[in-house]
């Protein structure tokens, strides 16, 4: 091809934007040597595109993820398709700092990735050409989202009092557990626990002193329970935990722990300290139950037991 002023221009013209366009341009050959280093990727890696040019990118830029990029370079070459790869895959490729006050939540640059194949006149592929492009914006407006997702999935899942899951959720995952076992087989537990007179506390005591009798009752639970183990409030005054891989005999010694702690609670509310005892059943998971619902039927009746033999103790389903 000739070269005539209009051409020239054009070249100049094109050099011109390719240097100033606000995103980073990388021009790779077959070896990985920098072909083109744009002013966007001198501006934010420190470093002149005359100490990059013609020298191996991953020797430039040892912090590079070099198999992983070397290989999407490759694919590229191999299959002459463009690639792309985004910030929730991987956050950044080299760790610019971030300029941008409006995003000054984090330091580093979230960028999106994108690789494309350069044609020679032959038509041959003997270069790549790669596109960052900060996202840092878009990327912490998703994770802030996300974060209010989860806030309210959380909140929609937990018991507003005690944050416990609520019965739905705790359900769910009651039943979740009983088909685990059918694949397993390992055994579990389900306990039932009610507070002990309850209705006396609210009319000795107030509505408010009942909440917080609730409210510290679950936190004994919580603090009781394993971190595998899942509680819920299942009622008013009533909970459920799930004990994952434990038997009967396993099971008696968390409610004994359980019930002697809410025993020793001195739960102080306004100018009153109360005290408070609670009764609990047990039933393990076992191969004739063909519904989720009997396991929680058979702790409740272990439940009902405590109650009927004079309440602060614990009973196992015997059938
Ligand atoms: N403060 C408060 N009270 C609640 C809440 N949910 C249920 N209750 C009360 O809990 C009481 C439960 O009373 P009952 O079912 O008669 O049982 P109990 O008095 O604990 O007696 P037993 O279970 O037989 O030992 C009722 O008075 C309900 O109003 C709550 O969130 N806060």
């Amino acid at each position: 091809m000739k070269s005539t002023p209009d051409t020239i221009e054009q070249l100049h013209l094109l050099l011109n934007i390719l240097q100033n366009v606000d995103v980073g341009l990388v021009v790779l050959d077959r070896d990985c040597k920098v072909q083109l280093w744009n002013r966007f990727m001198e501006n934010h890696s420190n470093t002149r595109a005359r100490k990059v040019i013609g020298k191996d990118l991953f020797e430039c830029f040892p912090e590079l993820p070099g198999e992983w990029l070397k290989s999407k370079v490759d694919s590229v070459f191999v299959l002459n398709n463009r690639a792309f790869t985004t910030w929730k895959q991987r956050p950044y490729l080299l760790k610019f700092s971030n300029y941008r006050p409006i995003t000054s939540q984090v330091e580093w640059m979230y960028q999106n990735l994108s690789l494309f194949p350069l044609q020679a006149v032959d038509g041959s592929i003997a270069q790549v050409c790669m596109i960052i492009t900060d996202v840092t914006e878009s990327a912490l407006d998703d994770i802030a989202l996300q974060a209010l997702n989860d806030e309210l999935d959380l909140l929609s899942k937990t018991d507003g009092l005690t944050r416990l899951l609520n019965r739905r959720s705790w359900e769910a995952e009651v039943e979740k557990e009983f088909l685990r076992f059918a694949r397993s087989g390992r055994a579990s537990s389900l306990v039932m626990l009610d507070i002990d007179h309850f209705k006396r506390v609210n009319d000795t005591y107030g509505h408010q002193a009942g909440d917080e009798v609730i409210r510290q009752i679950s936190a004994t639970i919580r603090k009781t329970q394993r971190d595998t183990d899942i509680s819920g409030r299942y009622g008013g005054e009533e909970f459920g935990v799930i004990l994952v891989e434990s038997d009967a005999e396993g099971a008696s010694y968390f409610c004994e722990r359980l019930r002697a702690a809410v025993e020793d609670l001195h739960i102080v509310s306004g100018e009153h300290e109360i005290h408070c005892t609670i009764s609990l059943g047990i039933s393990e998971i076992s191969q004739e139950m063909t519904l989720y619902r009997q396991w929680v039927e058979q702790s409740d009746q272990a439940l009902y037991l405590s109650k009927e033999s004079g309440r602060n103790q614990y009973n196992v389903y015997r059938g």
